[in-house]
């Protein structure tokens, strides 16, 4: 995170300007892969491709080659040699070497439920290959490519959304994935290019023939992180968007407020300064700079306020220190997952230089685990913030002589506001502080005949933020509309016209413009955001806020600036 100022305003990117598909391709296997890159090819369908550096090729061949030499010479290697889990005890001759690999997809196609969504099975698809690429797996080269391949032609494996226990990594998701790359029955479905068909026939359609396992590989392809590190890549970046639309409320908020920005003097934050609570202070101050409708009080002078307390309440006053540890906890846990994209996650590992293998366990995935609980833990902080952001608004005994509940027009007494928009907040904000509970610490101690007997529900844990997240931009969208409204009525209590965009920070009239754009409405001097409670459907401007922030538009872009500074 860097703790620049905001970008001027002509430096707000286009929409998508940056990420599409006609970018160069990824290169995999050489340097580490970000989550930003993993959004760009498993949601933008950037292309992949695999490095050419021979010592990368090497690795490959030479942890396949060990493999090999590992069969024919009969020496114990768990997984290629011995059964699997609680059953490697067996012992498996070299002539059964290769159907040990072809029927461990078979007893692990039993996940249960809907299909994931083709995002996350692409970002898993991406992050399986990057890891194979480490030459540690044992896998040859032919097999990472038809990855390569299935990616870069928009082929993507049906995988079920119930299976993973967070532990053998992704056993039963990857096993979907591996079977189709394969093609090793009917049974294993794929969707190419938006038609669904059986993984054999897509096979036939790319030019490529079924292919049969060599030893170790079905293991190698399923035995890893790959599905819940893909769904948390994704979750991440989701997170951060959601953070920075977070802060671009507030700004709104305290406008529509006429909060002072006194409390994010640097003086203050100078003196605890922890880096999450330094930037929300300094990056409010952006945010706020050149507005009409604050106090403008860094100068250190404060007066009476009548009725009101002297100092704002602490949802405004105390932003950084509230925000500060959600920032900093989101920065770790970016961290955290892009050091997982970045992991041989598998098991044994191959040492081909030392020609040595160790049995450990790489594909727990923990880390996961416990960042997915803690990123939900933060969007349900996030959330209670905003919650009582939206109370302070729709309150007159504290939103500093604003109409109750944002009443836009008040000579038709029928008119409510925003008071059924609040009830609706109202009924999600629990939601999402209950989805803040963990999961990691919820496992089946008993699993997998006691093999399996720590476990980490990363996969899970990742599954609900995806639902945390998906809440959220439904109920920041409701946040939003009511920092619209508050400024434009405090833009008409100070300017006597509703036209907020004149008054607002330069950095909060991109926001402000943006929402108008998406929701179809012009900018107006004559009346509010809502002025008459039967002129708009407010539950459609819900749904076309949130629909233009999942697919990153115009509200996204117009806190570009934000983002940036958050990566
Ligand atoms: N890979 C795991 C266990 C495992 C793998 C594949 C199937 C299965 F049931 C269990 C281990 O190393 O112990």
């Amino acid at each position: 995170m860097t703790l620049t100022p905001t970008a001027p305003p002509h430096a707000y990117p286009n929409e998508c300007s940056t990420l599409n598909s006609n970018r160069q391709a990824i290169v995999i296997g050489e340097r580490p892969l970000t989550i930003r890159q993993v959004i760009q090819v498993a949601r933008h369908h950037t292309k992949v491709q695999i490095s050419h550096n021979e010592q990368v090729l090497q690795g490959v061949h030479g942890s396949a080659e060990y493999i090999a030499q590992a069969v024919s010479s009969g020496q114990p290697v768990y997984g290629v040699t011995s059964g699997f889990g609680g059953m490697a005890n067996v012992v498996i001759s070299p002539k059964q070497a290769q159907d040990l690999q072809n029927n461990l997809m078979r007893f692990h196609k039993v996940g249960a439920g809907q299909n994931l969504p083709k995002t996350h099975v692409r970002a898993g698809m991406l992050l399986r290959a990057n890891s194979h690429l480490y030459g540690a797996s044992g896998i040859r080269l032919e097999l990472i490519k038809r990855i390569e391949t299935f990616l870069n032609t928009n082929v993507t494996p049906h995988v079920r959304e119930f299976g993973s226990i967070g532990a053998s990594g992704d056993l039963t998701p990857l096993a979907y994935v591996a079977g189709s790359l394969v093609g090793l029955s009917e049974q294993y479905r794929v969707d190419f290019q938006g038609e669904t068909m059986p993984a054999p026939e897509a096979l036939k359609r790319l030019g490529l023939p079924p292919l049969d396992l060599q030893p170790k590989e079905g293991l190698a392809m399923m035995n890893g992180t790959a599905m819940m590190t893909g769904i948390a890549a994704n979750c991440a970046y989701d997170a951060k968007i959601l953070l920075a639309l977070s802060m671009g409320m507030h700004a709104l908020a305290i406008q529509g407020l006429q909060g002072t920005n006194q409390s994010f003097h640097p003086f203050i934050h100078r003196h605890k300064p922890h880096t999450g609570q330094l930037w929300a202070a300094q990056h409010m101050l952006d945010l706020l700079s050149g507005s009409d409708l604050i106090l403008n009080e860094l100068d250190g002078v404060h007066d009476y306020r009548g009725e009101q307390p002297i100092q704002d309440r602490y949802s405004l006053r105390c932003l950084p220190q509230y925000t500060g540890p959600i920032v900093d906890g989101i920065q770790r846990i970016t961290e955290q997952i892009e050091t997982e994209i970045n992991s041989a996650t598998d098991n044994p590992l191959i040492d081909v230089a030392q020609q040595a293998s160790y049995h450990g366990g790489n594909f727990l995935g923990q880390y996961i685990g416990t960042a997915m609980d803690s990123l939900r833990y933060y969007l349900g902080l996030l959330a209670k913030h905003l919650d009582v952001q939206i109370a302070m608004l729709a309150m007159p005994e504290f939103n500093n002589g604003l109409p109750a509940s944002l009443v836009g027009n008040p000579q038709r007494p029928v008119n409510m506001g925003l008071k059924g928009l609040q009830i609706t907040g109202n009924s999600m904000m629990p939601l999402l502080t209950f989805y803040g509970n963990s999961l990691a610490d919820r496992f089946p101690t008993h699993a997998e005949q006691f093999n399996q007997n720590l476990n980490s529900q990363g996969f899970g844990s990742a599954y609900l933020t995806c639902q945390s997240i998906e809440i959220f931009q439904q109920y920041i969208a409701i946040a939003l509309i009511f920092g619209v409204q508050a400024a434009d009525l405090r833009t008409h209590q100070l300017a006597g016209h509703y036209d907020a965009s004149q008054h607002l920070s330069p950095a909060s009239q991109h926001l402000y413009s943006a929402i108008h754009t998406v929701v179809g409405k012009s900018l107006s001097a004559d009346h509010p955001y809502i002025w008459n409670d039967d002129e708009q459907a407010l539950d459609e401007h819900i749904a076309l806020i949130a629909a233009d922030i999942a697919a990153e538009g115009h509200i996204v872009a117009a806190i570009g600036p934000t983002i940036s500074s958050l990566n």
